[in-house]
């Protein structure tokens, strides 16, 4: 693909979706969006104004790129510069979606995928043309939070991450190249280190669930939006952090598998927001309560770190 980004097609709209097809038509990409489920396509058309509120909200205002829902994955790519999948996080499905969607598409337009952190090598091997490859990993939610990672595979093409960069900072978000095509990427492996030990010390009656959310909301993760953990390094001094890391380390949990606690709920069918109860329940009506003061509170957040609440 040569040239800039104006037509994207978009795969898969469950939890991510819809806040990326707000986002890039805010950007000034036409999107065509597509999902395998009536359902999810019906949920995205309605979530689409509530997220242009949104950016709206954070000062994003303008004309928006039309952005079309279609239930044909062949409309969906047709004249598309670049195809966002979005499907779930499954290597079995992402790739067979990717053998239909080459076999729609010329050479030379981009596929990208939303993947938390499978390996992008991983994913493209199968591919006829895995230069046009990449990883383009958005936060939750995608409208709100405004870094996406770029990741390369073993044969993705320079001029592919270049574009997809171009694509990124186009939009307004900030690209974060991951030199190193590594599971879970970067956001994800400081992520999942934070959600480890959180479930970890839960398990061990150590905190309530609530008290842990608040000391990380509060502590941690309120000072980590301004000073990043390089940054917070300094502040807090290395002889303080070797003296604390000497005997912390080897305390802090490195179980290997999924805490028995997400497995049972998991078993359950208990899988958060999206089912009305994960760790806790939410009664009728509190989902999307708590999505609007979420999203509302998001967006202070980011004015206020922005200078311009
Ligand atoms: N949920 C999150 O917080 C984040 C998720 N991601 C990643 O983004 C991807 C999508 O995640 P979610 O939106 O949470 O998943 P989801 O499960 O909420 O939605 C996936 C959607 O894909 C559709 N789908 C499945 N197969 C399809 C196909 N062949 N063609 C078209 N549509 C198909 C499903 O019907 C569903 O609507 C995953 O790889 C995930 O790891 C990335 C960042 C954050
Ligand atoms: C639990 C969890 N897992 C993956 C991701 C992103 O890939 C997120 C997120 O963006 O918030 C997450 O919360």
């Amino acid at each position: 693909m040569s040239g800039a980004v104006t037509r994207a097609a978009l795969v898969g709209l469950g939890t991510m979706g819809p806040g990326i097809a707000a986002a890039l038509g805010r950007g000034g990409v036409a999107v065509t969006a597509t999902d395998t489920l009536p359902t999810a396509l019906e949920r995205a058309e309605a979530m689409l104004p509530i997220a242009r509120g949104a950016l709206d909200a954070l000062g994003r205002t303008g004309e928006d790129a039309a952005v079309r829902f279609t239930p044909s994955l062949a409309e969906a790519v047709e004249g598309a510069d670049i195809v966002i999948e979005n499907v779930p996080e499954d290597v079995a499905i992402k790739t067979a979606l990717y053998g239909a969607i080459e076999a729609l598409v010329p050479p030379e337009t981009l596929i990208v995928s939303d993947t938390s952190g499978i390996p992008i090598s991983d994913l493209q091997v199968g591919l006829a043309h895995p230069e046009r490859m990449a990883g383009m990993h958005w936060s939750n939610p995608p409208h709100i939070v405004p870094m996406i990672e770029v990741i390369g595979g073993k044969a993705t093409a320079p001029a592919t991450l270049a574009a997809v960069s171009a694509l990124v900072s186009a939009i307004g978000y900030l690209p974060v190249r991951v030199k190193k095509d590594v599971p879970g990427f970067v956001e994800n492996r400081i992520l999942y280190a934070i959600m480890r030990e959180a479930l970890d010390l839960v398990d061990a009656g150590v905190v309530e669930a609530d008290a842990l959310d608040t000391c990380v909301s509060w502590g941690i993760g309120y000072k980590l939006a301004v000073v990043g953990p390089m940054a917070l390094l300094d502040m807090a001094g290395l002889d303080i952090y070797r003296s604390v890391a000497s005997f912390l380390n080897k305390e802090l949990s490195d179980r290997k598998d999924v805490a028995p606690l997400i497995e049972e709920r998991f078993a359950a069918g208990k899988l958060g927001l999206k089912t009305e109860e994960g760790l806790k329940a939410y009664a009728s009506g509190e989902v999307a309560r708590l999505t609007g003061e979420r999203a509302k509170r998001l967006i202070a957040v980011r004015r206020a770190l922005e200078g311009t609440a």
